[in-house]
């Protein structure tokens, strides 16, 4: 499809030209102010199925220009959800060394430093992630945000790998890890919205789920990070550092986001 950017002539208030969903109603991410939120005591707590991978099993660690992103195998699953999911890739949105707030989704106006998003598709309804990514029930995302603090070593399972990926379309062969450990502690406190992709092509297509409680990194974890990745390719005389890949948040239209929680 057509290149897109999150600054500049390509960036986000022009994504609309080549993929008019993005300004089609549904998007996000979107700021959780309180006066959006109603506690819904249906919501169980997520549950995830066969994420905990054997490190005999190889994951594709890839850079696509606009972040970087890990396979993942269909068994594992999501349920708790109104359907079944199936987990696709996982990837990640960050800020940069000088301006480190980079999630996408915001609670209360406050950026986190980054943000998860844990990719699935609707395996009840459509057979693969093609036939799921452009439909109003085909995809449930996770997000995890993310702080600076304590060091990750679940995160570390892929950031350690971040130097074989620095260029636009490489991508490189890890061994999996038990990506469970990449969630909170506990996942029954969370929000859920009807959303979109956040980024081109902005299908309103996903279910929301974004976990309260964040997880932490370290800040050498971040700044590899924010200072590894580049969304030029290798050929390219000049590198540019991917960073501050968010989008900002969007027209939350009334939309009512659920909470598990109660304050
Ligand atoms: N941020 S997100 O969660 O809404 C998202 C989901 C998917 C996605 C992935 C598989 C199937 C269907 C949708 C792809 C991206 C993406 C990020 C960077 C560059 C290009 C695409 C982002
Ligand atoms: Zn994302």
């Amino acid at each position: 499809g057509a290149k897109w950017t999150y600054t500049g002539p390509d960036g986000e208030d022009h994504w609309y030209k080549h993929y008019p969903f993005c300004r089609g109603p549904f998007q996000s991410p979107i700021d959780f102010e309180p006066e959006l939120l109603r506690y819904d005591p249906t919501l169980v707590p997520v549950e995830v199925r066969n994420y905990n991978l054997s490190s005999h099993e190889q994951l594709t660690l890839s850079n696509n220009g606009h972040s970087v992103q890990l396979s993942l195998p269909p068994r594992m699953q999501l349920s708790g959800l109104p359907h079944l999911y199936s987990a696709v890739q996982l990837h990640l949105h960050w800020g940069s060394p000088s301006l480190p707030p980079g999630s996408e989704h915001t609670v209360n106006g406050r950026r986190f430093a980054a943000e998860l998003h844990v990719v699935h598709f609707n395996s009840d309804r459509y057979p693969n992630i093609s036939m799921a990514a452009d439909k109003s029930d085909g995809l449930a995302v996770l997000g995890v945000l993310i702080e600076i603090g304590e060091f990750n070593p679940a995160f570390n399972q892929f950031l350690k790998y971040l130097n074989g990926v620095k260029y636009k379309d490489q991508r490189i062969q890890i061994s999996a890890f038990n990506i469970r450990g990449l969630l909170p502690a506990h996942l029954n406190e969370y929000y859920r919205y009807d959303g979109s992709l956040t980024t081109p092509p902005c299908y309103a297509s996903v279910l929301w789920t974004v976990f309260k409680n964040p997880v932490t990194i370290s800040e050498k974890q971040f700044l590899a990070l924010a200072t590894s990745v580049f969304s030029s390719s290798q050929q390219e005389s000049a590198p540019v550092v991917l960073n501050g890949n968010y989008r900002k948040p969007q027209n939350s239209e009334n939309r009512i986001v659920l909470v598990s929680f109660q304050e």
